[in-house]
């Protein structure tokens, strides 16, 4: 739709400059009081014809920048750019074309536990590798069509499709699983180990309006976990 638009607007510019050209050789004609119309008229035509191709060539060029631009910047507003996953924003976009009609849609809450803990030890910088590394490996152990992004901080939100209460507390289980038992080797060969707590909310009725109240409920859900002692997983 968005080339169609462009097409049409490219032959309507070249319409409208090639009768603006015939107008003002008209008009330029009569007030000089040149008889040679039929002249005037084909000397604009072939002039308006021949400076069109690189005029058109240049305008499409730049819209193809404009385009590509505006799309680099809708890509950035939804993109973590530490981890390179989704934002909260593209998680909040997300949740419209979530809703498939095949059963309940689960939402995953994971936040790293004590985490400021891990900066104080080791530095920010190697916080922000724990952060690149930690995203890594839900997103590996994620199905397709699910949805993780980075929703803040040390918390990341993963939308399920299609999951039911059981099969969420599985999965969760077996990411948080596997990220207790992995030492992540630092490029001094330190070694770290972090806990995650994980909070599921399930819902029928999932759309744009409705992801804020389900991502409260999976917050809540963490809240006890962290409650609980940290490295677990708690239902909404
Ligand atoms: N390195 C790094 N740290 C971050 C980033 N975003 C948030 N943090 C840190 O994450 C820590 C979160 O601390 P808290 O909210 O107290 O939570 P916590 O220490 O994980 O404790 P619990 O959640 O209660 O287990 C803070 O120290 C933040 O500075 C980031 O992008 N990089």
């Amino acid at each position: 739709m968005r080339h169609v638009g462009v097409w049409r607007g490219v032959a309507v510019f070249t319409l409208a400059n090639i009768a603006l050209a015939l107008t003002i050789t008209g008009v330029a004609m009569r007030l000089a009081g040149l008889e040679h119309r039929l002249l005037g008229y084909t000397i604009a035509l072939t002039c308006s014809i021949t400076i069109m191709p690189p005029l058109i060539a240049g305008l499409l060029a730049l819209i193809q920048r404009l385009d590509r631009a505006e799309r680099a910047l809708h890509r950035l507003a939804r993109t973590d750019e530490l981890t390179g996953l989704p934002n909260r924003r593209a998680l909040l976009q997300a949740a419209a074309p979530a809703h498939s009609g095949d059963g309940p849609t689960a939402l995953l809450f994971i936040d790293i536990d004590h985490f400021k803990r891990v900066n104080d030890a080791h530095g920010h910088q190697t916080g922000d590798e724990i952060l690149q590394y930690v995203s890594a490996e839900i997103a590996n152990r994620l199905r397709h069509g699910d949805q993780l992004c980075r929703y803040g901080g040390e918390e990341f939100a993963a939308l399920l499709p299609a999951t039911d209460a059981a099969t969420a507390h599985d999965l969760a289980e077996r990411i948080r699983r596997h990220l207790a038992r992995t030492s992540i080797v630092l490029d001094n060969d330190d070694r770290v180990s972090v806990t995650l707590s994980i909070g599921i909310a399930t819902t029928h009725d999932v759309d744009t309006a409705r992801i804020h109240r389900l991502i409260d409920r999976a917050d809540r859900a963490v809240y006890r976990a962290k409650h609980a002692g940290r490295n677990c997983t708690r239902q909404a």
